[in-house]
């Protein structure tokens, strides 16, 4: 979208990682929005003072699990709002960010392991079922190129269903292995197990598979492609601007919390 087509009511949007499958997605979807320009877009590390120099207000992040909490600080630092979508961050990570946020209280950060709905409503399903369920496992499925397994979205998802069996005061899910090839069982996240596949043609994809006697329920959700996640991301830049301090998934968001 042109400049002169947009109001003067803009936000100022950077993304790192502009050059990856998502950034360059996320690039797109913010120039194409009438509410945001896109005023910076940059690769690496030696960029980043373009991002505050191009005026940000707010920047996205789709990098590298390496450098994500590098990018999250320089934003903080510099009173750049950040809505993050890398993976890697857990709870000693957002304890770290909250460290960080606590010196600039205005300033918002926003980590969301999975932008898509239908992998937001995944998880919650997930949740609401786990207490009625004897076990449950986790199948993600990514595309070939996807560095870290289990996925972001699968750890968060098998959190919460942890989460949910302790507190409906279930143990250890049922498992009768005693012979096991390394790996076989897939690996254990807060005590459910995970499985990954990788396959090219896939993007990101997950089941969650809940079992009881006699039955089995089965969650799943596809992304087919990455605009499915552009929604969320859009949805995430508009939001944090008031959201100061730190904001764990894009629950609240959607008025589901
Ligand atoms: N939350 C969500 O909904 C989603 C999260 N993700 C996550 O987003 C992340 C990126 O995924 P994806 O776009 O597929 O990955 P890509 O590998 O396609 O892109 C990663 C980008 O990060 C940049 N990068 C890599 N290393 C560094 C570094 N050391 N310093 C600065 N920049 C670096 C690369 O820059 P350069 O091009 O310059 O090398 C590249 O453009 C992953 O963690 C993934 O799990 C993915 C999809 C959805
Ligand atoms: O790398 C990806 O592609 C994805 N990463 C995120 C994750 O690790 O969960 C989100 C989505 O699954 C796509």
């Amino acid at each position: 979208m042109s400049d002169e087509t947009k109001s003067n009511e803009v936000l100022r949007v950077g993304v790192i990682g502009a050059r990856g499958r998502m950034g360059s997605q996320v690039c797109q979807a913010v120039d194409a929005a009438d509410d945001m320009d896109l005023v910076a877009a940059v690769g690496g590390r030696e960029w980043l003072f373009s991002l505050s120099d191009a005026g940000s207000q707010v920047v996205v992040d789709f990098t590298h699990p390496d450098v994500v909490m590098d990018h999250i600080r320089f934003c903080i630092d510099q009173g750049i709002h950040t809505v993050v979508g890398t993976s890697g961050i857990g709870d000693e990570q957002a304890e770290q960010i909250r460290h960080w946020l606590a010196l600039k209280p205005e300033v918002g950060v926003m980590v969301v392991p999975n932008f898509a709905i239908g992998a937001v409503l995944t998880a919650r399903f997930a949740r609401q079922a786990a207490r009625f369920f004897e076990s449950a496992e986790i199948i993600e499925r990514h595309h070939a190129g996807k560095i870290d397994a289990p996925s972001g979205t699968a750890i968060a998802t098998a959190r919460g269903i942890g989460a949910a069996r302790a507190a409906a005061g279930l143990g250890a899910v049922p498992d009768a292995t005693t012979i096991e090839a390394p790996g076989a069982r897939g690996n254990l996240v807060e005590g459910i197990h995970v499985h990954s596949v990788r396959l090219p043609g896939l993007v990101a994809h997950q089941e969650v598979v809940l079992g009881s006697t006699g039955e089995t329920l089965t969650i799943r959700h596809d992304s087919l492609h990455r605009s499915s996640f552009m929604p969320g991301v859009l949805t995430a830049v508009r939001a944090i601007v008031d959201r100061p301090g730190l904001t764990l998934g894009l629950e609240q968001l959607l008025g589901l919390d």
